[in-house]
């Protein structure tokens, strides 16, 4: 049995996917692995049986991921499993930047009771006329999950779309449309667009990638979306881009105190993934991984550690170790195995940067002594026995 405690509500759809072998737990202390959604895992005491965090969505900012990787405890997320939903709250910000909805629906709602309302908005409506998309040109920063999705339908709107992507995957790349231009500099991006998406992950090099310098590059008039995260976007920039004019619009799914008052300012309370479908997605997919994880040991899109699947358990025992990539450790874990006359009959081994996971499977249940001559290699941080 293993203990499953959700940090945040997970869809009903993606828990109801444990099979009786799995419990939800409230206590954190007594659980083997998480859920959570966006709530921040910094600085939270976590047990020591933790194995596993399954984070249902994309960013993984809000998780130690270099920390729990040295304690063994295996981070996945969900990739692509809430991208419709962002897509489709991109093109709805696109249009809250383009179109004044925003202030003809006050203006109508304001003006409710008014006599004869129809004829007011006729003569009125000539103060919330905007701008059509077709035509525009759009700058796409990150054309991963999500970034793709935007590109390809901001092409079928009509707009010039510019995508940048240094580390753009090859799956990322078959899925583009042929129409999108490839930005090698975010300099094109910032001379060239109308609008700019940002679709990257939040990361130390990312952080504060438009800045002061970044907004004094861009056209008169840009349009500026975030619904990747609120730290991408210097403030105090953006406001002084907004005051000139520089900038039409801030359009955020991460609104903080510094900007949700300002004038041109759209905000929206982080509804990206908010979606009925893109939260049973996620639930779906972690619970699975999940799953696969703990009865298994199978790795299947983690973040801190490297994918490694050896499919389901049908040797006599599987060993599972996380441990540092470095020279040797397979060496030294076969010949544990071979010390005490074990067969192994599949091994697989994969890294990823400064970690590693090694898969044994075995004729019979390892000893107390294999396992524990196993954890005492330097680099070894976790060693399972499934
Ligand atoms: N508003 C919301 O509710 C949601 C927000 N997000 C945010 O959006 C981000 C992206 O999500 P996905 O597309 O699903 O992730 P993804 O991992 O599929 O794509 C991220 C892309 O950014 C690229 N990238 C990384 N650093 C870059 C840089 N410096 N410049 C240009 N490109 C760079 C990567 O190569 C990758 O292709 C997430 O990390 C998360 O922060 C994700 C889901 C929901
Ligand atoms: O998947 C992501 O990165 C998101 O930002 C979605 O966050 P949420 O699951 O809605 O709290």
């Amino acid at each position: 049995m293993y203990t499953v405690k959700c940090l945040n509500p997970i869809s009903k759809q993606g828990l109801d996917l444990f099979t009786s072998e799995f419990e939800v737990i409230d206590d954190l202390n007594a659980a083997d692995a998480v859920l959570v959604r966006s709530a921040k895992m910094h600085g939270l005491e976590i047990p020591k049986s933790l194995l596993a965090v399954a984070r249902a969505g994309a960013g993984v900012n809000n998780i130690p991921l270099d920390e729990y990787a040295e304690k063994g405890i295996t981070v996945f997320n969900t990739p692509g499993a809430n991208a419709n939903g962002v897509k489709e709250l991109v093109v709805a910000g696109l249009l809250l930047a383009s179109r004044d909805i925003i202030g003809g629906y006050n203006w109508v709602k304001e003006n409710a009771k008014m006599e004869d309302l129809p004829k007011a908005i006729e003569s009125q409506k000539k103060a919330y006329a905007g701008n059509e998309l077709k035509g525009k040109s759009i700058g796409v920063i990150g054309l991963g999950a999500i970034g793709v999705l935007v590109a390809n339908i901001c092409n079928r709107l009509g707009m010039k779309v510019y995508g940048y992507d240094p580390y753009v995957s090859v799956r990322s790349a078959w899925s583009l449309s042929r129409m999108v231009n490839h930005s090698s500099s975010l300099d094109e991006i910032f001379t060239k667009c109308d609008y700019i998406t940002l679709h990257v992950p939040c990361t130390d090099s990312t952080k504060g990638m438009i800045g002061k310098e970044a907004i004094f590059k861009m056209k008169d008039g840009v349009n500026i979306l975030n619904f990747a995260r609120g730290e991408l976007v210097d403030d105090q920039a953006i406001l002084a881009g907004l005051a000139t004019q520089k900038v039409k619009h801030y359009v955020t799914d991460f609104p903080n105190n510094e900007v949700a008052g300002a004038e041109s300012v759209i905000t929206i309370p982080h509804l990206g993934a908010s979606t009925e479908e893109s939260e049973d997605n996620c639930a779906e997919m972690a619970v699975e991984q999940l799953m696969n994880y703990l009865e298994n040991g199978n790795i299947v899109n983690s973040v801190n550690y490297p994918n490694c699947n050896l499919g389901d358990l049908e040797a006599e025992a599987r060993i599972t170790v996380h441990h540092k990539n470095l020279p040797n450790m397979i060496g030294q874990l076969t010949a544990i195995l071979a010390g005490e006359d074990y067969n192994i009959v599949n091994m697989l081994n994969k890294s990823k940067g400064d970690w590693a996971y090694s898969m044994l499977d075995v004729e019979k249940k390892p000893s107390k002594e294999i396992i524990q001559k196993m954890k005492e290699i330097d680099g070894v941080v976790r060693v399972r026995v499934l």
